[in-house]
């Protein structure tokens, strides 16, 4: 029953993407931020660096879409080796079916919600889904302050987890740093994305520690359980 953390290369330096993965050995995942300069106003990375990067580190990948025609787009990192891909509600027509691709082909499947999209209309979508990921941010950027007005919509959300009995994995992303985490992991997040507060620092790996020590402990003491 572990929570998880797992950095975001958004932070890291992008000429040296292999050794930044190596800095964060023992995280769970390497959270890769996509962006289309549509969806979002910024642009990162694509299918090619994708599978280069899948090739050279052992942690498995968790790519978070912020692209439009996620539809189309999303099986496409699953073959690039993502085992988690992850699209945006808004930006997907349909997500069972976007979502039964990803798990067909081998890989967990997950929905993001920008902060404005709330949860309830998804409540009987969430059996298709290994994963739902809050943003604690306006998607695009990193280094921002995390929205303290998102708790309420991850506490509703660990709520429905819990109504449903499902063993979906609840993640939060943006803003998520040694001041913040305990505020999420109270609430039900159990899969936590950070960028600035590992990439930032000195010793990337000694961050990823004190994350999961933070989460922890705060979640071994929280009125939820976590699910895996
Ligand atoms: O998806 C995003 C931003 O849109 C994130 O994954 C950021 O990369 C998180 O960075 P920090 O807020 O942790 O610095
Ligand atoms: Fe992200």
């Amino acid at each position: 029953m572990a929570v998880q953390i797992n950095p975001s290369i958004l932070s890291a330096d992008f000429s040296r993407l292999a050794e930044e993965a190596k800095a964060v050995e023992g995280a769970d995942w390497l959270h890769v931020d996509v962006m289309d300069n549509h969806f979002v106003p910024n642009l990162t990375l694509g299918v090619p660096i994708v599978e280069s990067l899948s090739r050279a580190t052992d942690i498995p990948l968790d790519c978070h879409l912020m692209i439009e025609d996620a539809d189309r787009w999303a099986p496409q990192y699953v073959e690039a080796g993502a085992r988690s891909v992850t699209f945006h509600a808004e930006a997907c027509a349909a997500p069972v079916r976007t979502a039964r691709e990803i798990r067909a082909k081998g890989a967990r499947a997950s929905m993001a919600l920008k902060p404005a999209t709330p949860i309830e209309p998804y409540e009987d979508l969430l059996p298709e889904l290994d994963m739902l990921l809050i943003m604690t941010v306006e998607p695009g950027f990193g280094g921002q302050a995390f929205l303290d007005i998102m708790l309420p919509k991850i506490r509703r959300t660990r709520e429905l987890i819990s109504k449903h009995g499902l063993e979906l994995w609840l993640q939060v992303d943006g803003g998520v740093s040694a001041s913040t985490i305990e505020r999420c992991a109270e609430a039900g997040a159990d899969v936590f994305v950070a960028g600035s507060a590992v990439y930032g620092t000195d010793d990337p790996a000694a961050a990823v520690r004190m994350l999961r020590n933070q989460a922890t402990e705060t979640t071994a003491t929280a009125g939820w359980a976590c699910g895996h």
